[in-house]
């Protein structure tokens, strides 16, 4: 975008939201020359879990360094829970949680004393031993940190990041390294901290983990916002022609078609049983994703 452009994308965009959890408009962050993010207009409603999707080098960790007020932006405007990260207070810093990438190290202490300690740096913290029960650490409560598995040193990551009772969590992709299981498990957990009302920024590398947990979904690319949306209906999908596919004579075919239900039912009438391996299939939200940063790029 030409410095033209960007300043009338930014002038089209409406002003500041005020009761948004996260309101940014024109956001720029260069290093040196080479611009990172390039004018990115973006809300986060309250209450809401919202997914940050992009490529390698995208710009979405300088974008959330920004709004958590550990990176200086070079243009555009920004407000987090109201407040300029910029100049964000402490009572502000203190209504936020971050569970960074790389997160509690190999501590001496054990797993309840380093979440009782960060509980001692907020003004209304959570009970230690209530939140280790929420991520599924309590058994783990006297164990030190360097004992602890990798999907279990990330829950005690979300452990210190919400302790605190933060307004709104930064997730910075939080289930790396989990086993299946472990992911559902954290996935739930996600869940039920939404249940008690915390606004959540999430990037994920996770095309399903965004689409299980998202309410909203924002594609970035290359510094800019391409599109955000619900994640089924994000490019298009809904509307997509759908892909239906069946063996016949041994072959395995397929046809994308927008009306599969009337292709279906003119394919059943060829086969006297079931039609071999019928699946029908939409684009998923990968699929979708891929083709965006594709023609982006
Ligand atoms: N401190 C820095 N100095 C110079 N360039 C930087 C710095 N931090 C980030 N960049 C560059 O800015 C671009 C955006 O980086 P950023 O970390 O925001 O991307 P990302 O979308 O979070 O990527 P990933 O998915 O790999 O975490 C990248 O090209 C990166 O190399």
């Amino acid at each position: 975008m030409t410095s033209a452009t960007a300043a009338s994308a930014r002038t089209a965009a409406p002003p500041l939201d005020p009761d948004a959890a996260i309101s940014i408009r024109g956001l720029v962050k260069r290093y040196g020359d080479f611009v990172a993010v390039d004018g990115l207009d973006l809300d986060i409603r309250r209450g809401e879990i919202f997914a940050l999707l992009g490529p390698n080098g995208a710009g979405k960790t300088t974008t959330v360094e920004i709004c958590e007020g550990y990176r200086a932006r070079d243009a555009g405007e920004v407000r987090v829970l109201g407040e300029d990260p910029a100049t964000g207070a402490r009572s502000w810093k203190a209504r936020l949680g971050i569970v960074l990438q790389s997160g509690a190290g190999d501590s001496q202490l054990t797993v309840r004393e380093m979440v009782t300690a960060q509980a001692s740096y907020y003004p209304d913290p959570r009970d230690p031993d209530e939140v280790l029960e929420l991520v599924g650490l309590a058994d783990k409560a006297r164990a030190r940190g360097r004992s602890l598995s990798g999907g279990q040193r990330r829950r005690l990551d979300v452990a210190l990041g919400i302790v605190g009772r933060p307004t709104l969590l930064f997730l910075d992709e939080p289930t790396t390294g989990f086993d299946p299981e472990a992911r559902r498990q954290f996935w739930s957990l996600i869940r039920s901290l939404r249940e008690l009302g915390t606004t959540m920024l999430l990037t994920t590398h996770y095309l399903d983990e965004a689409e299980a947990l998202a309410d909203r979904v924002g594609v970035i690319a290359r510094g800019r916002l391409v599109e955000v949306a619900v994640p089924g209906l994000l490019g298009g999908r809904e509307t997509a022609p759908a892909v239906v596919s069946w063996t016949e004579d041994g072959v395995r075919r397929t046809e994308a078609t927008a009306t599969p239900t009337a292709f279906v039912r003119e394919l059943a009438g060829r086969f006297p049983d079931e039609v071999p391996d019928l699946t029908v299939a939409r684009p998923t939200l990968e699929d979708v994703y891929l083709r965006m940063i594709g023609e982006a790029r």
